[in-house]
């Protein structure tokens, strides 16, 4: 991504907008907290130009005034605590809402999202977190920014209009000079970003391959080129950073004038003797307090550009979320299935021509058909199909000749147990790796498919059984200990379709026999599709559907 386009940066606004929105309670209190303590500010500004005059042999010194500015600097430091209390929870809570709405939109799409797994996991993670800033820091600051100074410069006029006239036109100023600034900070953040989601995609992408990398003795290579990576992220960062900095600068700049100012006005008074040298004192007193706000503002101003990037980035993954999953619910889960597809067609991209073409067959309940066919040949993509991952573009699919279509892709999934190549088990225990697939099911019933996918054959020799931890990707099980596994949850799910992408295709023939038996058992009674390249497992089912291009080569289909 560079600079969001205008549409992409409409909608990024309008994302951090509603979620604002949502949260303004939350956001309110910020605010609120910030302009108690401007006004505690002010107080204490009054009661110091007292106490100053005094010393200053124009009235008395009283200590009760000094005990007043005491207490009034006291609370102000309680107020700004409370205030970044209050601007980090509602900046947590907007990340963590966020978050649940992006994570449960990428669930939702499952693998019919064709975005990188380091993309995704950059959109969850470090997207969402640059949006930090923005609740936190920028919106209390950007309100504060416009009510507090405001106040001040009121305050400033009853004392002394001049005064406060000054004030008023340095705080115009301001965002004169911030808006030329900013637009460096925009193009400086939006490329940091770049930079960081290359980084952080890459090295999420090599640490998954890391075996392969070392395997192939690509460590130095590998290493460069993170290191490069890291070095235009560093470069990028820095140059975020001048900008932030020579914004900084600009306010500065302006607030040395206006103390300059005020300094001339109220020396030029007091040559004459001033009428109100305690009112003098209280507007110079008040200058840092009056640029105060506007400072926070700049400070968190590139927070908004980052944000408005990551947004950007978000959007998309968001906008669709609200138009509610199109199709019917299972009145109730069919004991049965028969599967029929008529003439079926899919293509994925046009360039690459049709996936599946003119696909035309029927399974029975306690049928099997195999799917056969060099790759590429379509066999992944009918069990797709089935899943609700992806639409036929022609032809129907009907189960108990209902359009298959009608019904919304999650029923559908309902409806289907899956056993892919290559299980993947989470970091957890086995038993609770099986029990995803139904996590509503009885220990008796985990136990029950554990023991039908001969699962308790390798756990019952473990000292923790099916309690034993596994690690991320299945670590401690060979892969036809995993692929029982998957078996297990698949018996767990007891529904009346299977479908089988490859289940052996990584095990030994020894390994394959045993996950073959109980594979026969799972498809038993129950309406089977299975794709495979393996003969083992081709010769174990009567019914072969040999595909190529997509299509189906009629003479070799047995059992038609
Ligand atoms: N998401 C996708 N986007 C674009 N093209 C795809 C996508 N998935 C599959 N294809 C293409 O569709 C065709 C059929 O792929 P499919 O995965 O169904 O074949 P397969 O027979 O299962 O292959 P294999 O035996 O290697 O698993 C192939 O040409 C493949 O490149």
């Amino acid at each position: 991504m560079s600079q969001p386009l205008p549409a992409e940066a409409a909608r990024a606004r309008a994302l951090l907008s509603a979620t604002a929105r949502d949260g303004r309670r939350r956001m309110a209190r910020p605010v609120l907290l910030g302009l108690a303590s401007i006004a505690c500010g002010l107080a204490q500004a009054w009661f110091m130009a007292r106490l100053l005059t005094g010393l200053l042999g124009h009235g008395e010194a009283a200590w009760s005034d000094l005990a007043a500015a005491g207490a009034l600097a006291l609370l102000a430091i309680g107020l700004g605590v409370a205030q970044e209390r209050a601007q980090a929870d509602a900046g947590a809570a907007a990340r963590a809402g966020l978050r649940r709405r992006a994570f449960a939109r990428l669930l939702a799409l499952g693998p019919s999202d064709t975005r990188p797994a380091g993309e995704r996991a950059t959109l969850v993670v470090d997207r969402i977190e640059a949006l930090d800033g923005y609740f936190a820091r920028w919106l209390p600051a950007a309100v504060l920014a416009a009510l507090g100074p405001l106040l001040i410069a009121l305050v400033v006029a009853f004392e002394d209009p001049l005064s406060g006239v000054i004030l008023l036109a340095a705080g115009g100023l301001v965002p004169v000079g911030m808006a030329v600034t900013g637009i460096g900070a925009a193009m400086a953040s939006r490329r940091q970003f770049d930079a960081l989601q290359a980084l952080s995609g890459r090295f999420l992408d090599r640490m998954r391959g890391l075996p392969q990398i070392v395997l192939f003795g690509r460590q130095e290579s590998e290493a460069q080129a993170l290191g490069a990576a890291a070095e235009e992220l560093r470069g990028r960062t820095m140059k975020v950073l001048r900008v932030a900095f020579l914004s900084g600068l600009n306010l500065e700049v302006i607030a040395a004038a206006v103390l300059g100012c005020l300094a001339w006005r109220h020396g030029n008074l007091l040559v004459g003797g001033h009428p109100n040298p305690q009112a003098a004192l209280f507007c110079l007193l008040m200058v840092p307090g009056f640029f105060a706000p506007l400072r926070a503002f700049s400070a968190a101003y590139h927070e908004r550009m980052s944000a408005q990037g990551a947004a950007a980035a978000l959007a998309p993954l968001l906008q669709d979320e609200a138009v509610p999953e199109a199709g019917l619910q299972l009145a109730e889960m069919p004991p049965s299935v028969v599967v029929t597809f008529e003439q079926v067609g899919l293509t994925y991209d046009p360039a690459r021509g049709p996936a599946l073409a003119d696909l035309s067959f029927r399974v029975l309940p306690g049928e099997a058909l195999v799917l056969a066919g060099p790759s590429g040949s379509g066999k992944s993509s009918v069990l797709r199909l089935l899943m609700g991952f992806n639409r036929p573009d022609q032809g129907r699919i009907a189960l108990n000749g209902r359009d298959a279509t009608s019904l919304k892709p999650s029923e559908l999934r309902r409806l289907s147990a899956y056993v892919g190549q290559k299980a993947h088990l989470f970091r957890d225990t086995i038993r609770a790796n099986i029990a995803l697939a139904r996590p509503e099911a009885s220990e008796a019933e985990i136990l029950a498919a554990a023991r039908a996918a001969r699962v308790t054959d390798f756990t019952d020799a473990l000292p923790e059984g099916l309690d034993t931890l596994v690690g991320e990707g299945g670590y401690g099980l060979s892969g036809g200990q995993a692929q029982r596994v998957a078996m297990a949850r698949a018996f767990l799910r007891n529904a009346p379709l299977v479908l089988l992408d490859e289940p052996t295709a990584h095990l030994d023939p020894g390994t394959e026999a045993d996950v073959l038996e109980s594979l026969r058992r799972l498809c038993a009674g129950r309406t089977a599709i299975i794709a495979t390249h393996s003969p083992a497992l081709r010769a174990r089912f009567s019914r072969v559907l040999e595909m190529e291009g997509g299509r189906a080569t009629p003479a070799r289909l047995a059992g038609e």
